[in-house]
């Protein structure tokens, strides 16, 4: 089989970011600045570079961007008055908590207090449901990210049979449930999940969300199957490698996403859309009160 089309998602990613910045301009123009709070809890450096990463990409587009940084050893009650504060702060559209948090810090009580009308990250328990429930509310980036990937690089997926390989609440349960709301028939795999490449090779699409690098050889995948890589894992050089021992799988799938370059761009491009969402929803709800 000849080698797979790679998905490029830095591409993709910079596409969809130039029209989210045309919505930027607009929304500027009637006099809104779309804002976003992103919340750093210690000095974890995976988390340093993303964070500084999600600011510049803001910046690129015009996005304000505020970043609260508090020290590891912060009170979890210190980290929910921050955002109890964020979540009445009309300059504020969306609202982030970098993860992961430092072990005494419960989570879950975290996500649950930033409001849902500013949960840009889509992982509340409000947007978890409506997700769930087909309803309108904000996707987690990374699963809408692939998504996106999926859609630009014109894959069917009606129909088509999708393996998850991880059970995540950020990315492999959502991402079952949005390719599920497209109709492919999903069969979600982990960890404790026994013969895992005698159901993978059942899949049309693979997605490896399992955090293990190059979990996912040729004996797991189909001829012709797509293949979406999200895992980021360091190699002993330091070096950026997915989930998916690519130089194999690239010569069996029809296409594959990279790391780096793949899913990764369109997490951060998905969060810059939903912030502008997020900021066009309070500038109708504005104008509906003003009654214009
Ligand atoms: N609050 C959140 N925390 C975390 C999320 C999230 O979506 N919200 N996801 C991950 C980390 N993450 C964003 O925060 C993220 C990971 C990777 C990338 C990315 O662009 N990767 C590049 C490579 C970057 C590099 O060289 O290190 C790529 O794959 O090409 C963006 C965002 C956990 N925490």
């Amino acid at each position: 089989m000849s080698n797979a089309m790679i998905i490029n998602g830095k591409e993709i990613g910079q596409e969809i970011r130039k029209s989210v910045a045309e919505e930027v301009a607009k929304l500027k123009e009637q006099g809104i600045t779309p804002g976003l709070a992103v919340i750093l809890v210690g000095d974890n450096p995976a988390s340093q570079t993303y964070v500084r990463n999600k600011q510049k990409s803001c910046e690129a587009i015009g996005i304000y961007s505020e970043l609260i940084k508090l020290p590891e050893e912060v009170s979890e009650e210190e980290l929910l008055a921050q955002i109890r504060s964020l979540n009445h702060n009309d300059n504020i559209h969306g609202i982030l908590v970098q993860l992961p948090l430092p072990g005494h810090i419960n989570e879950d009580k975290v996500i649950a207090t930033i409001s849902p009308e500013k949960d840009v990250d889509g992982f509340s328990p409000v947007s978890v449901g409506k997700m769930m429930l087909g309803q309108e509310t904000y996707l987690p980036c990374t699963p809408y990210g692939v998504m996106k990937l999926l859609e630009y690089a014109q894959i069917d997926i009606a129909g088509k049979h999708a393996v998850i390989v991880g059970r995540s609440h950020i990315v492999g349960k959502p991402m079952g449930q949005l390719l599920l709301q497209k109709d492919a028939t999903v069969t979600y795999t982990h960890s404790k999940t026994p013969d895992l490449p005698s159901i993978t090779k059942q899949a049309d699409i693979i997605v490896a969300a399992v955090g293990r690098p190059n979990f996912i050889t040729k004996e797991h995948v189909k001829p012709g199957a797509v293949v979406i890589d999200v895992g980021i894992n360091r190699d002993e050089n330091n070096k950026l490698i997915g989930d998916v021992n690519f130089a194999e799988v690239e010569q069996l799938a029809s296409h594959i996403t990279p790391v780096p370059g793949g899913v990764g761009p369109m997490t951060i491009t998905m969060l810059l859309y939903n912030t502008v969402q997020s900021a066009q929803k309070t500038l109708s709800q504005d104008k509906k009160h003003k009654n214009m």
